[in-house]
C-alpha cells in the first residue's frame, strides 16, 4: 500500500505492476490461438486425405486448396471477433491482395508453412499467425498440428510451448552449434550457387550439424526451444516469420538480417539466433542477396 498526496491531505492507494494490468489483446491472443487449433484439424484431417497440387510462382512454389481454406476460416473468424483489424495472408497476396503492414491493427497469417511438407505429408507443417500494431509484432502463435505444440509469445511475456516456457541455447561456440537453413523454391542457378556457397561456408567453419524442418516457423520455434543455436533463409516472406520472431526474441532469441542489419520482417531475409555471437560468425559466412520486398509488390486487385 502507497500514500499519496491530494488536495485534501494524504490518501492511500494500492500500487498496480504492468504485469497486474489488462492486457488490451488477450482476447486476440485467446482467439488466435483456438482458431489456430481448429486449423490444425483442418490441415491434420487433409494430411490422411488426397492433396491435389497446384503452383504458385514456379513449379516447386506449392498451394493447395487446404491452404487456400485454412486461411479463409482464419480470416472470416477473425473478422466476425474484430471486423475492423486488417490482414495479411500468404494466399490473400498471392490472390492479388496487397501486402502492406500499416500501423492499424493487422494479423499476418501463413494458414500452411511448409506446404511442400503437408503436399508429401512430411510431418512438419505449422499454422503461423501474427499480431501487429504500430508495425510491432504483438503476439505471435505458431501451431505444430502434427507434432501438436503450440508456440505462443506475448510481447514482453515469455514464449511458450504448451504452456511450457521456452529459452534458448546457451551455446555460443559455432563450432558446437547446430544450424537450420532451408533451400527455399528458388530455382535460379545464380541463387541456388550462392545458397550453396553459404552452406559450404557454415559446415566448413565447421558447426556441429546442418538440418531444416521444411517449415521456417517450425525451425524459428527450434530456435527457440534451444533445439538448434540458429535459423537463416534468404527468400522467405512476412508471413512465414512474424509470428515466430516474437516466439524467438521472447525465449531470449536474437534477429537480425543477414548482412548483419536491423532485421526487417519485410526483407525476404532473416537470422534468428540464440546470441550475437552466433550471429555475427553466420553473418560472415552467408553471401548475401537481395530479392524484391514483400511490401514492394503491387497488388493484382484494386
Ligand atoms: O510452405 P510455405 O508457407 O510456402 O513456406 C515456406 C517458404 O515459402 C519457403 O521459403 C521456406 O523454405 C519454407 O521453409 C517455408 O516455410
Ligand atoms: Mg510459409
Ligand atoms: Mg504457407
Amino acid at each position: 500500500m502507497c500514500r499519496r498526496r491530494t488536495t485534501k491531505g494524504w490518501s492511500s492507494f494500492t500500487t498496480v505492476s504492468s504485469s497486474n494490468m489488462a492486457d488490451p489483446w488477450q482476447n486476440a491472443m485467446d482467439h488466435a490461438v483456438a482458431v489456430a487449433r481448429k486449423a490444425g484439424e483442418v490441415v491434420c484431417d487433409a494430411l490422411r486425405g488426397d492433396r491435389a497440387v497446384m503452383t504458385k510462382s514456379s513449379v516447386v512454389d506449392l498451394v493447395t486448396q487446404t491452404d487456400q481454406k485454412v486461411e479463409q476460416l482464419i480470416i472470416q473468424s477473425v473478422k466476425e471477433k474484430f471486423p475492423t483489424h486488417r490482414f495479411i495472408g500468404e494466399e490473400s497476396v498471392a490472390a492479388g491482395e496487397p501486402c502492406v503492414l500499416s500501423d492499424s491493427p493487422t494479423w499476418i497469417i501463413d494458414p500452411i508453412d511448409g506446404t511442400t511438407n503437408f503436399v508429401h505429408a512430411f510431418p512438419f507443417v505449422a499454422i503461423s499467425i501474427g499480431f501487429a500494431i504500430n508495425k510491432q509484432v504483438e503476439f505471435g502463435v505458431v501451431f505444430s498440428c502434427v507434432e501438436d505444440k503450440m508456440f505462443t509469445a506475448r510481447r514482453g511475456k515469455g514464449a511458450f510451448c504448451n504452456g511450457e516456457p521456452l529459452q534458448v541455447s546457451r551455446q555460443e561456440a559455432v563450432e558446437q552449434a547446430m544450424v537450420a537453413t532451408e533451400f527455399g523454391s528458388d530455382r535460379d542457378a545464380d541463387v541456388v550457387d550462392k545458397i550453396f556457397q553459404s552452406l559450404r561456408n557454415i559446415l566448413c567453419l565447421p558447426v556441429h550439424g546442418v538440418r531444416g524442418a521444411g517449415s521456417a516457423a517450425i525451425n524459428m520455434c527450434l530456435v527457440a526451444s534451444g533445439c538448434v543455436e540458429a535459423y537463416y533463409e534468404i527468400g522467405i516472406h512476412v508471413w512465414d516469420v512474424a509470428a515466430a520472431s516474437l516466439i524467438v526474441s521472447e525465449a531470449g532469441g536474437v534477429l537480425m538480417d543477414v548482412d548483419g542489419g536491423d532485421v526487417d520482417l519485410m526483407s525476404r531475409r532473416i537470422i534468428a539466433a540464440n546470441s550475437k555471437t552466433i550471429t555475427e560468425r553466420l553473418v560472415k559466412a552467408i553471401v548475401p542477396f537481395s530479392l524484391p520486398r514483400d511490401d514492394a509488390t503491387p497488388p493484382k486487385k484494386s
